[in-house]
């Protein structure tokens, strides 16, 4: 499975439109791959809390659209990294009636939806995403086509930076049958030695490829930590991203993984 990880920079002075058209002609770009990642909120910026209800959108809006013609055009699956989503009309607000999340989502060769992920665990320590976002309920797993490479389908698990801090999460989408696990971020450089840490570390405990895509550049005054990365399942670091804007390909041998678990199996060691 060939994937391709858009450590995408920005700050403060680039306008979101301006931004998505950018970060389209980089996914056109990308075309032979079977899958893009992109990160966290990269269009209504990670930490700009206070401008996210005016940047909300839903899962049709301008960044949605404008990433399902870019992943039609290059014929690729694409993880558009996640949007502020707001509640269809007459829909669910959620617990709290806030009608806002923070949904990732998975856009098929033919620009289709295959999966949406409202992020579970929110960051901010009672500011940003506790205080005006609600929280995701579901685990959300989704088997993936390889348009660029032939093979099966790949069941891919889906969460979000913060949730990297969360092993059960990660448990749970290792017993949904996920063989990689896309997480995209918005990951400050002050504590980016646990960003790379706990993306081994999650490889490692689940046995799974985690492809772990950061952002880079400084916003809303946060320096963004950068160093994507992408782990094989015994943890050897497979591709590294620097600190600024980057783009990483890498071939993940998918069909090799039911080997390596037979080797070490201790998954079979579990006691549930
Ligand atoms: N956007 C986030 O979830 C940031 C997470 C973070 O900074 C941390 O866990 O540390």
């Amino acid at each position: 499975m060939r994937v391709a990880v858009v450590q995408v920079g920005y700050g403060d002075g680039e306008p979101v439109a301006e931004r998505t058209d950018r970060v389209a002609a980089m996914v056109r770009g990308l075309a032979g791959h079977d899958l893009v990642v992109l990160p966290e909120l990269w269009a209504p910026e990670g930490f700009a809390y206070r401008g996210w209800a005016e940047r909300a959108e839903g899962l049709d809006g301008p960044t949605m659209t404008a990433m399902a013609a870019a992943a039609r055009d290059a014929g690729v699956v694409l993880h558009a990294g996640s949007i502020i989503e707001r509640a269809a009309e007459g829909a669910d607000p959620g617990a709290q009636g806030r009608g806002l999340w923070n949904t990732s989502v998975l856009l098929g060769p033919d620009g289709a939806r295959l999966a949406t992920y409202r992020k579970v665990h929110r960051f901010g320590f009672g500011e940003g995403e506790p205080q005006l976002l609600e929280a995701g309920e579901d685990v959300v797993t989704a088997d993936v086509p390889r348009p660029a490479t032939a093979g099966d389908d790949v069941r891919v698990g889906l969460a979000t930076c913060y949730d990297l801090r969360f092993p059960e999460l990660f448990r749970r989408l290792l017993d949904a049958g996920a063989r990689v696990v896309l997480v995209p971020a918005a990951w400050p450089a002050a504590r980016v030695a646990h960003w790379t840490l706990l993306g081994q570390a999650r490889a490692i405990e689940d046995q799974v490829f985690v492809v772990a895509c950061n952002t880079a550049g400084t916003h809303a005054g946060h320096a963004m930590g950068g160093f994507s990365q992408v782990v094989g399942p015994t943890g050897e670091v497979l591709a590294e991203a620097g600190e600024g804007e980057q783009v990483l390909s890498v071939e993940l041998d998918v069909d090799g993984l039911d080997g390596v678990r037979q080797r070490f199996p201790v998954l079979d060691d579990r006691r549930l």
